[in-house]
């Protein structure tokens, strides 16, 4: 057995929020930061480390416009124009996401993106974030590695990703103010390489390490 202290830290019930989902005890993080601020590539990293599931908001809702939903063109209109599909939508899609997952402990990705978001979220699910992790990056980067990207998201083009800068410093920069004004945010300088940037993550993830 190790010793007190070569134990990894591990954050006591009291720190984790009080979150209930179902009959389920939820960790939850949203990870925030513009557009190709790097938010998906650091959640693989996490996932892979420290064994929490990851939620992008913007991938549930692609999968939906795929699933043949109802709903799909609407969502599809509203990505093509950088625009913030409605709560209730985004909200189910992430709700039933953390139900049907075994897991209980999620790193939301690009929710919440607007006021709207975060109330309906906290309304709907009584969920809280045990914190908001802040990739922040320029907006210069952010397009650079947009246009590298290449994964034929019809939203990775010039028009629709200046769109997606300016609801980003309109709308969801205010929900991360919101969460600063509570000491929630752990914000990282994402225009750091990859590996570096992860060894920032890693560090405010060491307290949520599984013991041995
Ligand atoms: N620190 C980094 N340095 C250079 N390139 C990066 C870095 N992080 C991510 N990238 C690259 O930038 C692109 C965008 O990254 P990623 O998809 O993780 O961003 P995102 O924040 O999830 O974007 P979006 O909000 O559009 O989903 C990808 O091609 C990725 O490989
Ligand atoms: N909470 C959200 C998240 C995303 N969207 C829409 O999806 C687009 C792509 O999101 P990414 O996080 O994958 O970049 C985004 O521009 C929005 O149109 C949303 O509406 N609500
Ligand atoms: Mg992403």
């Amino acid at each position: 057995m190790g010793s007190v202290v070569d134990a990894p830290a591990v954050v006591t019930e009291e720190e984790v929020a009080a979150n209930m989902l179902g009959d389920k005890k939820v960790t939850v993080v949203f990870v925030l930061g513009g557009p190709g601020s790097g938010k998906g590539t650091q959640c693989a990293n996490i996932v892979e480390h420290f064994g929490f599931t990851h939620l992008s908001a913007g991938d549930l809702l692609r999968a939906e416009i795929k699933s043949g939903s109802e709903n799909g063109t609407m969502i599809e209109n509203m990505i093509k124009e950088g625009k913030i599909v409605p709560s209730e939508v985004t909200i189910k899609l992430l709700k039933q996401a953390m139900i049907k997952d075994e897991n209980d402990r999620f790193l939301i990705d690009g929710f919440p993106r607007n006021e709207e978001n975060r109330a309906a979220f906290e309304l709907v699910t009584k969920i809280s974030p045990a914190f908001v992790l802040f990739f922040n990056c320029s907006e210069e980067e952010m397009e650079k590695r947009l246009l590298g990207r290449n994964e034929g998201r019809v939203d990775d083009n010039i028009e629709t990703i200046r769109k997606r800068f300016k609801v980003f410093v309109e709308s969801s920069l205010p929900v991360i103010e919101y969460y600063r004004a509570k000491d929630k945010v752990k914000e990282i300088d994402a225009a750091k390489p990859i590996p570096e940037v992860f060894e920032d993550v890693k560090a405010i993830f060491a307290p949520y390490a599984k013991a041995a």
